[in-house]
């Protein structure tokens, strides 16, 4: 079933003069415990497309549906806050829900678990320096995960990682949909503009100027794209 559900979506953004339709007429539907890729070109409209998936903007017309909470995790590479343990690190963002102790520590566990880090629960955050596991992007993932959401949506994550990193990422994310959390199917929708990327999706979609003109297998969607002239 779809976790996921957009129909004929339409939203303008800025002000007065500056004001633009960002999405013209946008339908999609994303397979609950799917890995979902968002590609298209640069200003197309994927971001805010995304943010209206986690609620963030509203639409002016048509209609969205999705499983809730959603975690996001965005591009900017901002300075967060460290804690000096991988377990406080990753329980970071759950403050602001008045858990008990033992409840965040399960959260966590369950968190570290999911992407086979559970070994690391209690080690100082220092002591992982040289190791991916903590750069941000990596540690705003952790984060997103540990507050359990349905839905991940995740923004050009990888455009701030090694390589390495950045397939380390990608199957964290695919492990996590494949396994689900608590029994529960987890959806991911994953912007890219890589298209090495694609052999770890389940399903793509392409947009193009406020619309997605394509939704298929990955398979389909590199076809497509050779037949627009990339080369992959
Ligand atoms: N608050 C805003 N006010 C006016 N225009 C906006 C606003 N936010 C985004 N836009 C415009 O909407 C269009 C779509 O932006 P969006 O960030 O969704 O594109 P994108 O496909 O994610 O691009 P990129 O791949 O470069 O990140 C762009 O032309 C952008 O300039």
């Amino acid at each position: 079933m779809f976790s996921i559900s957009v129909n004929d979506a339409t939203l303008s953004l800025g002000r007065a003069a500056q004001k633009r339709q960002v999405l013209k007429g946008v339908n999609l539907q994303v397979q609950r415990g799917s890995l979902h890729m968002l590609l298209g070109p640069n200003g197309c409209g994927k971001s805010t497309l995304l943010r209206v998936l986690g609620g963030l903007l509203q639409l002016d017309g048509g209609g969205v549906e999705a499983d809730a909470p959603s975690g996001f995790v965005f591009q900017n590479p901002d300075h967060q806050v460290v804690m000096p343990t991988v377990a406080a690190d990753v329980a970071f963002g759950l403050g602001r829900y008045r858990l008990r102790e033992a409840q965040v520590a399960a959260a966590v566990e369950r968190a570290l678990t999911l992407v086979n880090m559970a070994e690391f629960t209690h080690r100082a955050t220092h002591t992982l320096s040289g190791g991916q596991r903590q750069r941000p992007t990596r540690r705003r993932f952790l984060r997103a995960l540990a507050e359990e959401p349905r839905v991940l949506l995740l923004d050009e994550l990888t455009t701030f990682l090694d390589v390495e990193d950045q397939f380390g990422v990608l199957r964290a994310v695919r492990d996590v949909t494949r396994t689900g959390a608590r029994g529960r199917g987890v959806t991911a929708v994953w912007v890219t503009h890589r298209f090495e990327e694609l052999e770890y999706a389940d399903a793509a979609s392409y947009m193009e100027d406020g619309r997605i003109v394509f939704t298929g297998s990955p398979d389909q969607l590199r076809q497509r794209l050779r037949g627009m002239g990339a080369t992959l």
